[in-house]
């Protein structure tokens, strides 16, 4: 037969698991995850998993469709977990969206019953999983998570602010004409409303733009940086008032994480991460500091002096992650 003339078959095929990534939740989130890590070559052996099996179907032909400009990349999509084993990598979108007037603890719970149901079993299909949480709020399900999977506290991450960074960098970026990569700032703590900008930090080639402008970051500050701050919460709830969600910046923002450890980078990102005896918290509690990130997870924090101001802003998010995770149900 034809196949038979084409082919002389030499060996079986081998199966390369080595940059398999999971990725929870086929929504907006996730499938913006999937279609960067493919897009950027971050992984060609993607499993994705959805409780809705019609939407992950529809996913799934239609990325498969786009293998021609793809690196032959393997996606396969099921509602059942049994597709993810042998993963490097789980990245976890899935969660319910918060309802009108809705508390943040009963969100907290309706996801963490949602995680409840798939973290032990991803766990048991790949051992040696890192996890990335992109679930919200993400603090707090990042620490959900931990305790869920057993993992070793590196080996748990949530994207945290690295999105909150992201946006900061972007908006210096436009108010120097200076390319974003080439802008350096950290947002850290709790992500979204109560995120502490490290103004100490901020610099372009090295050169801090606090010593240049010694009121930078203050409430005395003629050039109001920390309007940049408050822009970073504001176009978040913009793009939501504008699309309904966002997807395009957290997607890529979860494939640098991706790529950070499936290549060992050792590179520095802002992510949610055990912060337990850092910068006086005594809670166990996961805030964003920039992490070295590499096959491991979590290799290193890194230990920025801080503001007075800077500390109890981290110490006041901590206390209220706490409030809310001893209400948590497991
Ligand atoms: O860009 C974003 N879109 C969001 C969203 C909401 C519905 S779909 C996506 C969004 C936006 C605004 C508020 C908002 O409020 C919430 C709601 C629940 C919760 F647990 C955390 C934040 N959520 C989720 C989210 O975390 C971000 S990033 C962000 C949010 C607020 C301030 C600063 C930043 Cl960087």
């Amino acid at each position: 037969a034809t196949i038979q003339q084409l082919f002389l078959p030499v060996q079986p095929k081998s199966e390369d698991n080595s940059n398999k990534v999971t990725v929870v939740g086929a929504g907006q989130v996730g499938m913006a995850a999937v279609f960067a890590m493919l897009t950027q070559g971050v992984t060609n052996n993607i499993a994705l998993i959805d409780v809705n099996e019609d939407k992950l179907r529809g996913e799934l032909m239609d990325l498969q469709h786009g293998s021609a400009f793809l690196k032959s990349a393997k996606i396969q999509a099921s509602a059942d977990p049994v597709i993810t084993a042998g993963s490097k990598i789980c990245v976890v979108t899935a969660g319910v969206r918060q309802r009108e007037g809705e508390t943040r603890l009963n969100l907290v719970q309706r996801n963490t019953d949602v995680l409840k149901m798939i973290i032990p079993t991803l766990v048991q299909y790949s051992p040696d999983v890192i996890f990335i949480i992109a679930s919200n709020p993400v603090d707090i399900l990042t620490y959900v998570t931990w305790k869920l999977s057993g993992l070793p506290k590196h080996r748990v991450i949530g994207s945290g602010t690295n999105l909150d960074s992201a946006r900061f960098r972007y908006l210096l970026s436009e108010k120097l004409s200076v390319a974003a990569t080439s802008c350096h700032g950290y947002i850290i703590g709790e992500h979204g409303d109560s995120s502490v900008p490290v103004w100490s930090g901020v610099n372009v080639a090295g050169v801090r733009l606090r010593d240049l402008n010694r009121k930078m970051g203050t409430d005395t500050d003629p050039e109001h940086w920390q309007e940049l701050h408050s822009m970073v919460v504001r176009s978040a709830y913009e793009v939501i008032k504008l699309k309904g969600y966002t997807s395009w910046a957290i997607g890529l923002s979860l494939s640098q994480l991706a790529h950070a450890i499936l290549t060992n980078a050792n590179s520095v990102h802002a992510v949610s991460t055990y912060v337990k005896g850092e910068h006086g918290v005594e809670d166990e509690v996961f805030l964003s500091l920039p992490c070295v990130l590499g096959f491991n997870g979590v290799s290193d924090v890194i230990r920025q002096p801080l503001t007075e101001k800077e500390i109890y802003q981290l110490r006041a998010s901590a206390r209220i992650m706490v409030q809310v995770q001893v209400g948590i149900k497991f």
